[in-house]
């Protein structure tokens, strides 16, 4: 069983956070493992407060599980002030692991703040150079880029500037814009772009750490990276459409969509 570690902040409403993290990479067939980063007192339509865990009780969670367990794949979502990314940085850099997927994490769906600001220097310095694919959305791109998007070439103007930095890939995310749900893909190798009709839904809390969980899981179970987002891609379109309220605000995606009861019947 392959086996993904995810190290990111708690969101008690179960739509996004460490929450989506753990049901998608067991959606996608990995066992989930959580550092948390920080209690995020929150729900669908709003964040109440942020309480940030201490640098130290973080690494000591990052040293219980790489001590015991094997990790395929680190993702690693909200890390909320410059000295948790040092600290996280330092242990990465310390055990190894052969993939990272990073979501910069800088605002949650209601739009309130989950990472203080000035946080973009430490992480180009301390993850730009050792994660394996950066997945930012519209707001982040653009904070990380310096670049305004408003369409398409704006996404990918901007996905190559960050390249530009020095991450491996990138994976600008369109769901912030209008219009079909488009994302673009930023390797070595080139530009890909993934498009599919947007879903006429308002269920989209943690669709950011869920594709970038499941994209995880899926560079775990070794696809190359086009195939991997791909796929991710494919999971996250219909875990919306299969979406259910879950609270009074934009509930969260549906990660199990295609899994069944014990009497077999699909949940
Ligand atoms: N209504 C929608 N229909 C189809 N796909 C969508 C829709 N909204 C977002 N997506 C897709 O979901 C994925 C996540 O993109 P999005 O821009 O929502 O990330 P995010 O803002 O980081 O999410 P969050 O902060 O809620 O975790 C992308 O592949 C995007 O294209
Ligand atoms: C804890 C947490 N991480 C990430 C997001 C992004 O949606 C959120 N809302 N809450």
């Amino acid at each position: 069983m392959l086996k993904c570690l995810s190290v990111a902040g708690s969101d008690c409403s179960g739509g996004a956070g460490i929450q989506a993290d753990l049901k998608a990479f067991s959606a996608n067939e990995t066992f989930g493992m959580s550092v948390i980063t920080s209690v995020v007192a929150e729900n669908t339509t709003r964040v109440l407060s942020v309480f940030n865990v201490p640098v130290e009780e973080i690494q000591k969670q990052i040293d219980a599980v790489f001590e015991d367990i094997h990790v395929d794949a680190v993702k690693l979502g909200m890390l909320p002030t410059a000295e948790i990314i040092s600290a996280v940085a330092d242990k990465l850099n310390e055990y190894k692991p052969s993939i990272i997927v990073c979501d910069p994490v800088m605002v949650a769906t209601s739009g309130d703040a989950l990472s203080e600001g000035g946080t973009v220097s430490t992480m180009r310095e301390k993850l730009f150079p050792i994660v394996t694919l950066l997945t930012p959305n519209i707001p982040e791109a653009e904070a990380i880029s310096g670049l305004e998007i408003k369409n398409e070439n704006h996404m990918e103007k901007a996905a190559r500037i960050i390249m530009d930095m020095g991450v491996k890939n990138v994976l600008v995310k369109g769901g912030h814009l209008t219009g079909d749900a488009v994302d673009y893909l930023c390797t070595p190798e080139g530009v890909h772009k993934l498009a599919c009709k947007r879903v006429d839904s308002p269920n989209t809390h943690g669709t950011g750490c869920t594709l970038s969980s499941a994209i995880t899981a899926n560079l775990a179970h070794g696809m190359d990276m086009l195939s991997a987002v791909t796929k991710a891609k494919n999971y996250i379109t219909e875990a919306i459409e299969k979406s259910f309220t879950v609270g009074k605000g934009h509930s969260p995606v549906n990660h199990f969509y295609d899994y069944y009861d014990l009497k077999g019947t699909v949940l």
